[in-house]
């Protein structure tokens, strides 16, 4: 729980990415709490100002680019010694952004791929934002035999837990029997499985979280959640009808991954 009284500061910051996939790191520069720190981009919102264009501002200030469209991502609230930070991560494509780097504050940056960072120290608060970038965006499969998608780093794939061999980096395991559990699996990284937002409180500690979506109104509320921000990357399982008719939205409402459930599509 968090029971920091220290008013909450609102940042915001970009996960840029290139045309091979990479993300766009920078150094804090000299005078800054944790100089020297990497991070993304960005900086506190305004007083009056909107959080797109607090983004922008931060990109044209710290490293002369220019961002065009960006999709929220996920938030954090983290206490550090010196603030209260609420975080707004938010992802740009490489065609949503123009301009050549410069290191505007005396800063270093630097292109990443994800899942195999080179540079360090990282700000504490980014770990977990660190880890979901390795997450593919998007997957297909069938639950029962196993998800696969792609990224940096070759494939990627997720298995029910069930099934899992000790190769297995990424298992998936329905909330119920998580419940019952009382604790995650150990994989490197585990998927909780939900159907209903009811059950969203309850997987927290995971590293991805799956809603199997079945029907316009689970759609809906997962439209809805995004809309309030979302601390954990949400992934969205879905047959290609319900891909067909929401994917555009959540993707602008922040979701992390579209998976296609492909069992009803022709073998
Ligand atoms: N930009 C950025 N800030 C982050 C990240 N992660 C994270 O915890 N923070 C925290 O969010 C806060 C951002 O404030 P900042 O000092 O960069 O803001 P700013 O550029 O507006 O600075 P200023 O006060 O000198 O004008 C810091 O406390 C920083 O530690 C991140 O990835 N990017």
């Amino acid at each position: 729980m968090n029971q920091d009284a220290r008013p909450l500061i609102r940042v915001v910051a970009g996960v840029v990415l290139n045309h091979d996939g990479d993300y766009l790191l920078s150094s804090r520069p000299e005078g800054k709490p944790y100089a020297g720190y990497w991070e993304f981009a960005g900086g506190k919102v305004e007083p009056l100002e909107n959080e797109m264009d607090a983004l922008k501002r931060e990109f044209a200030e710290e490293l002369g680019i220019t961002i065009h469209r960006a999709v929220p991502w996920l938030t954090k609230i983290h206490a550090y010694e010196h603030a209260h930070v609420h975080l707004r991560f938010f992802r740009v494509a490489a065609d949503d952004w123009s301009g050549r780097l410069q290191a505007k504050e005396g800063q270093q940056w630097s292109w990443q791929r994800a899942g195999d960072f080179t540079v360090s120290p990282m700000l504490p608060a980014n770990d977990a934002l660190l880890k979901a970038l390795a997450v593919p965006t998007e997957l297909f499969g069938r639950l029962n035999t196993g998800l696969r998608g792609e990224n940096r780093m070759g494939e990627y794939r997720v298995v029910p837990f069930a099934q899992a061999e000790p190769h297995h980096e990424n298992v998936w395991i329905d909330e119920n029997e998580l419940a019952r559990r009382g604790k995650l699996p150990e994989a490197k990284s585990v998927w909780a499985v939900i159907d209903e937002a009811a059950q969203w409180p309850r997987v927290q500690d995971a590293d991805v979280v799956l809603w199997r979506v079945a029907d316009n109104t689970a759609a809906e509320a997962v439209c809805a959640l995004l809309t309030e921000g979302v601390s954990l990357p949400l992934a969205v399982y879905a047959d290609a009808a319900l891909m067909r008719r929401f994917a555009e939205r959540w993707r602008a409402a922040g979701v992390h991954a579209l998976v296609l459930n492909d069992e009803t599509a022709p073998v």
